[in-house]
C-alpha cells in the first residue's frame, strides 16, 4: 500500500531557514489567483489529518501552520474568498472558484490561539518556511475514509519521516490550550 501523506512530506520533510521572513501564497486559479502575503516566518507546522482542514488532491494530511494574524494581508482578488463553514472557530477563507483555503483566522477573542492565521505554506513558491513537526488529529483520517486497518501504517509512516504521530494536538500545544483554560476559569 502507498501511503501518500502530503506532497511537501512524502519525499521527506525538508528543514526551513533561520533567515526566512516570510512570502507571497497562491490558490489554485489558472487566473486571477488570490494572493495573500505573509510577513512572517511560520511557526507551529503539522499536517493535520481532520476533515475541516484543506488537503491536496490524494493526499491524506493538510499541512497547517500559524503566523501573527497582523502579518498577514490579501494583497489580489479577495473577492473570489469565502468562509467555508461561519459556525467553525477557525474561519477558513476558501477561493470559490478552486476551493483552496488561503488563510483560518479566529474572531472569538477568548480562543487560545486568538492571534494567530492558519496557513498552507505549499501555497507559496518561496522557500524557507518552517517545516512540519509532528502530526495531528491522525486518527481523524478515518472521517474521510480511511481504513482503521491501515492505521498502524499510516503512524509508522509519520514516525518514518519524524512526524510524531498524535490523535489531538502535540503535548506542548495541549498545554498552552489548558494553561489558557485555566487561567480564564481562575485555576491557575
Ligand atoms: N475529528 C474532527 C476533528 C476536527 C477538529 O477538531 N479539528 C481541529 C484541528 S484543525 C480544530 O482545531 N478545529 C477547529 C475548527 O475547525 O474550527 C474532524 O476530523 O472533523
Ligand atoms: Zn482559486
Ligand atoms: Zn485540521
Amino acid at each position: 500500500m502507498s501511503i501518500n501523506i502530503h506532497p511537501a512530506v512524502d519525499n521527506g520533510v525538508q528543514p526551513g531557514s533561520d533567515s526566512f521572513t516570510g512570502g507571497k501564497l497562491y490558490c489554485h486559479c489558472a487566473d486571477n489567483k488570490v494572493e495573500v502575503t505573509v510577513d512572517a516566518q511560520c511557526a507551529h507546522n503539522h499536517v493535520c489529518g481532520c476533515t475541516k482542514c484543506w488537503k491536496p488532491e490524494g493526499a491524506l494530511f493538510s499541512m497547517v501552520a500559524v503566523v501573527p494574524r497582523d502579518k498577514l494581508r490579501v494583497t489580489a482578488n479577495e473577492d473570489k474568498l469565502q468562509v467555508v463553514d461561519p459556525s467553525a472557530a477557525i474561519q477558513r477563507h476558501a477561493c470559490r472558484e478552486c476551493g483552496v483555503h488561503m488563510y483560518g483566522r479566529i474572531e472569538n477573542t477568548d480562543h487560545p490561539f486568538h492571534g494567530l492565521d492558519f496557513i498552507h505554506t505549499e501555497l507559496s513558491d518561496a522557500q524557507g518556511w518552517a517545516a512540519p513537526e509532528f502530526a495531528a488529529f491522525v486518527s481523524s483520517i478515518i472521517e474521510s475514509g480511511t481504513n482503521p486497518d491501515d492505521m498502524g501504517a499510516v503512524r509508522a509512516r509519520l514516525r518514518e519521516l519524524g512526524l510524531e504521530p498524535y490523535d489531538c494536538l502535540s503535548p506542548p500545544l495541549m498545554d498552552a490550550i489548558a494553561t489558557h483554560t485555566a487561567k480564564a476559569k481562575g485555576a491557575l
